[in-house]
């Protein structure tokens, strides 16, 4: 079990702190997703769980071990853990090889050839292996980077964007690759991504964070369909949102009240793609096309509503032009509600 209580971190000489008071359980075998906007902390806080950084305060303990920092430590880190960061951490001058043989380096040779050929194969690099890392593409290094980190067999595995340079052909084999060996080996892996599909594809739990801080933790499902925020919300899906300064604005509309207390002021969301886009028969509203977007299995369509709000939905029907007017329909159930929001702060 990975624990973290009370985690803070302030780069020197900066004016706030990175990471902020974050605190955490994550049992063995389970995957931690980290996701947040730009700058919110997140590879700060992955470098603090590997024991790259001090922090300023709180600890970090594997089982009954504490995670230190370079203080602390000859060599920064924990022999249980393993990151693997954007910039791939190979050793520049070694081959691909001797990069993969070092976390191997207690085995026989016999075995470690034999793992060395079965990741080289899963991973692609099988003619790569003689190659200095520095003679690599990135997502050659990134590929090679994430087999040496598998070839270690740490208790906890940190990545930061482990999907961000992997070649589409490749990325479903590797992920399909990591996630079954996570599964065998009972290893935790939490990983940073910009990319929120994956965060809710891969992981079991989510940690959305914003200018240091934790703003909501949470299974995939909590932080879906229970966002706290309309940040949280926007960064999970394409969202509508617009804003009341009473009740009676939506009850109007039809919508009967719910329990929750909104307050006078409070945002009512609505995502995209839960939003039916009729050319006949009744809806909850006209709207003119703005815009059409090719989206592959469906076009994004840019709409502005009689009241000149604008909201986006998507469309698989490809008789809708730009200038069109259509109807939108969508069920109540399927709205998300801020209570008492001054601001849309997303
Ligand atoms: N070496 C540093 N010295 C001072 N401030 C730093 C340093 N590295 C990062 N920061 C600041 O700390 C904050 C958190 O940075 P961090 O890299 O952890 O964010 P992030 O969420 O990983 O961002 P991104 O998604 O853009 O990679 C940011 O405001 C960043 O500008």
């Amino acid at each position: 079990m990975l624990s973290v209580k009370n985690l803070s971190m302030r780069y020197q000489e900066a004016t706030f702190d990175a990471v902020q008071d974050i605190s955490f359980e994550l049992e063995r075998g389970k995957k931690l997703a980290i996701v947040g906007e730009s700058g919110s902390g997140k590879t700060t806080l992955l470098k603090l769980l590997a024991g790259l950084f001090d922090p300023n305060a709180g600890d970090i303990h594997l089982n009954d071990s504490r995670v230190l920092g370079p203080a602390h430590n000859l060599v920064a880190g924990h022999p249980h853990i393993r990151i693997v960061l954007q910039d791939y951490g190979l050793k520049k001058n070694q081959s691909l090889k001797e990069n993969l043989q070092h976390p191997l380096r207690y085995f026989t040779a016999e075995e470690q050839n034999e793992k060395i050929a079965v990741l080289a194969k899963i991973f692609h690099i099988q003619q790569l292996l003689d190659r200095k890392s520095y003679q690599l593409s990135g997502g050659q290094q990134q590929r090679a980077a994430i087999a040496a980190a598998f070839a270690a067999s740490p208790q906890v595995m940190l990545m930061d964007e482990p999907f961000s340079n992997l070649d589409v052909l490749l990325a479903d084999h590797i992920r399909m690759f990591m996630m079954k060996e996570i599964r065998k080996t009972k290893t935790s892996l939490i990983f940073v991504t910009h990319q929120t599909t994956d965060a809710l594809a891969l992981a079991d739990t989510i940690l959305v964070m914003r200018n240091g801080k934790m703003v909501q933790m949470g299974t995939v499902e909590e932080i879906y369909d229970q966002p706290v925020s309309p940040y949280v919300a926007a960064l999970f899906s394409d969202i509508n949102f617009f804003r009341f300064s009473k009740l009676e604005d939506l009850k109007l509309k039809g919508y009967k009240p719910c329990e929750k207390e909104l307050g006078n002021n409070f945002i009512a969301a609505i995502r995209s793609h839960d939003i039916e886009v009729l050319t006949k028969g009744k809806g909850l509203s006209k709207a003119v096309v703005l815009r059409k977007e090719f989206h592959g299995d469906q076009y994004k369509l840019f709409l502005r509503l009689p009241n000149k709000l604008q909201l986006k939905a998507f469309t698989t029907d490809i008789s809708i032009q730009e200038g069109d007017v259509v109807k939108l329909n969508f069920t109540f159930e399927d709205l998300l509600l801020f209570p008492n929001q001054t601001t849309l702060d997303v």
